[in-house]
Formats: C-alpha cells, sequence, structure tokens
C-alpha cells in the first residue's frame, strides 16, 4: 500500500488541506435536536458522513465521545469509519494512545492493521513514555500504509509547562519530539507518515518545525479560540505540511449536511488562504 504521507498529500491536492473533527458533544446532540444516547449518536456521525464524507480530505472522529456510550458507542465509531472509508475519506483516530512498548504494540494491532475493525489511516499518540515507547506503532503504520500524528505543542494552555521544559541538552521536551519524528520521516517525499499536533492558538513558541518532513496537524481553531490568521505565526516556514483541524466550528453549523458542508467550506477557504499567504 502507498504511504500515508502521500495518500494525505494527494487527499488535501484533491480536496483541500482540511480535517474536520467528529466530537459528539452532548450540547451538540441536544442543540441539534438529538438524545444524548446511542441512537442520537449515529444520527449525528450518519449526518457527517452524509454531508463531509465525499468532501473533506481528513474526518477526525474523537473516539472519547463514543466510548462515553461503551460497547454500542464503539460499535457507532466502527460504523463511522467504515462508512467514511467508503466515501473517500482518511480517517484519523483521535485516540492519544501511548504506553510501554509491548502495550503500545497491541494499540497499533487495534488501530493501524488492517484486519482490525477499528483500523483506521492514522492514530494520534501520546510521546509521555517517550517517542521511543511508540516504535511499535509507527513499525505497524510503516507496514500498512498508515500515518501517526505524536502530541507536541497542544492547543490547550495546560500543555506548555510540561511541553516547553528543557533537558539537560538544552532543548525543549517539545523539541525533543519534534527532532524525532523528523528522523523517522527523513527522505519520505512527498511527505513522511509521522505527524505532529501542533496548536494553532500556541503562537508564536520559537521551536523549529521546518524539518519536520510530515504533516501538521493543527487543533484549537474555531471553539478554542484559534484562527486560520494564527497558523502563519506558529508555524512560519511549515505552512505547506499544516493541516488545520476544526471540530465543534464546524459542527456547530448542523444539524442540516447544507450547513455543515457550508461551513466546511468557509473555513476551508479561510485556511487556503491563510496558508497561502507570502510577506
Ligand atoms: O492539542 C490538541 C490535541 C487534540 N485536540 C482535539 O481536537 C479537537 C478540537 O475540537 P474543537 O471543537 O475544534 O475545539 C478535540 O477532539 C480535541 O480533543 C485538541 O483540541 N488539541
Amino acid at each position: 500500500m502507498e504511504s500515508f504521507g502521500t495518500r494525505l498529500h494527494r487527499a488535501t491536492a484533491r480536496r483541500g488541506p482540511l480535517c474536520v473533527g467528529i466530537d459528539p458533544h452532548p450540547g451538540l446532540l441536544a442543540r441539534w435536536g438529538l438524545p444524548d444516547d446511542v441512537t442520537g449518536l449515529t444520527r449525528f456521525c450518519d449526518t457527517v458522513v452524509e454531508a463531509l464524507g465525499d468532501r473533506v480530505a481528513v474526518v477526525k472522529p474523537q473516539s472519547a465521545f463514543f466510548e462515553r456510550f461503551g460497547a454500542h458507542g464503539v460499535g457507532v465509531l466502527e460504523s463511522t469509519i467504515r462508512q467514511l472509508h467508503s466515501a473517500g475519506a482518511l480517517v484519523l483516530l483521535d485516540v492519544k494512545r501511548g504506553d510501554i512498548g509491548s502495550t503500545v504494540a497491541a494499540y497499533a494491532s487495534a488501530y493501524l492493521d488492517p484486519s482490525s475493525p477499528m483500523y483506521v489511516d492514522a492514530i494520534t499518540a501520546s510521546p509521555f513514555l517517550g517517542v521511543g515507547s511508540l516504535a511499535p506503532m509507527f513499525e505497524t503504520a510503516a507496514t500498512h500504509g498508515g500515518g501517526v500524528f505524536v502530541l507536541a505543542l497542544t492547543s490547550n494552555p495546560e500543555g506548555s509547562s510540561v511541553q516547553h521544559a528543557r533537558g539537560a541538552d538544552g532543548r525543549t521536551v517539545a523539541q525533543t519530539v519534534i527532532d524525532e519524528i523528523a528522523q523517522l520521516n527523513a527522505g519520505a517525499q512527498p511527505l513522511g507518515s509521522f505527524g505532529l499536533v501542533v496548536g494553532a492558538t500556541v503562537g508564536e513558541t520559537g521551536h523549529d518545525l521546518s524539518r519536520v518532513g510530515g504533516p501538521l496537524l493543527a487543533p484549537g481553531l474555531g471553539a478554542q479560540g484559534g484562527s486560520a490568521a494564527d497558523l502563519r505565526a506558529v508555524f512560519g516556514g511549515a505552512l505547506a505540511a499544516v493541516l488545520p483541524s476544526y471540530s465543534r466550528e464546524v459542527l456547530g453549523a448542523g444539524p442540516t449536511a447544507s450547513g455543515l458542508r457550508d461551513a466546511a467550506d468557509r473555513v476551508l477557504a479561510d485556511c487556503r488562504a491563510a496558508l497561502a499567504a507570502t510577506d
């Protein structure tokens, strides 16, 4: 199979640089007139798939909002993943997994092995046990054309005290993650399969993202206060690799499929303009 980086590069060239999250918050279900149960979850996801599955390059279900309904919620997640694949979207599952290597191998089987019911194109991962502990995910992803997005500079205000802490070599924790992921992508063309999560809200942090060689997922846009206009300050010379990600900003335009499509088109236009901007 082609690498995730190659598939992502083609998908964003065709559909535009945009990831839309499926985050069925209880408040959104209520706003859409849906019950806060598995029936409501199913209707919510079916509508998002109908509206955006054949339109947006990457769709990012947030696992937590499915897990809260137990096995039935996970069943809806599996069905949503299948429908998104049929509609031609790449699926990035936001699960932020991380553990010791032998357990990471099980997470890799769960999400990145095509024989799994929860198989997706890419997942998010936490490097808090060391980037090296994620090696089984990287290996499984490489074998099956998958991708892994590792948290580096997260969009929440609490993240910086850990991520900006400096090690003995003077580098921040985030820069260490950035550098290790850059090594994994070395030589990959047109884009590596190993990405980073860098929030659109973090501002100019002084971190060097120019040599990552893989995609840079930018959450924090819309509901968390980040805007497309902020992308330039955060990503500087790495703008070409940025994959802007919106959840509530788009989902809040439901419950009609046309409302969701219009919102996705609007944020995509904003992002295209911001990512193309030159001084
Ligand atoms: O640093 C991070 C990493 C992940 N997220 C996730 O993205 C979405 C954001 O949702 P919005 O409604 O667009 O705020 C959500 O699933 C988070 O868990 C993030 O926000 N920041």
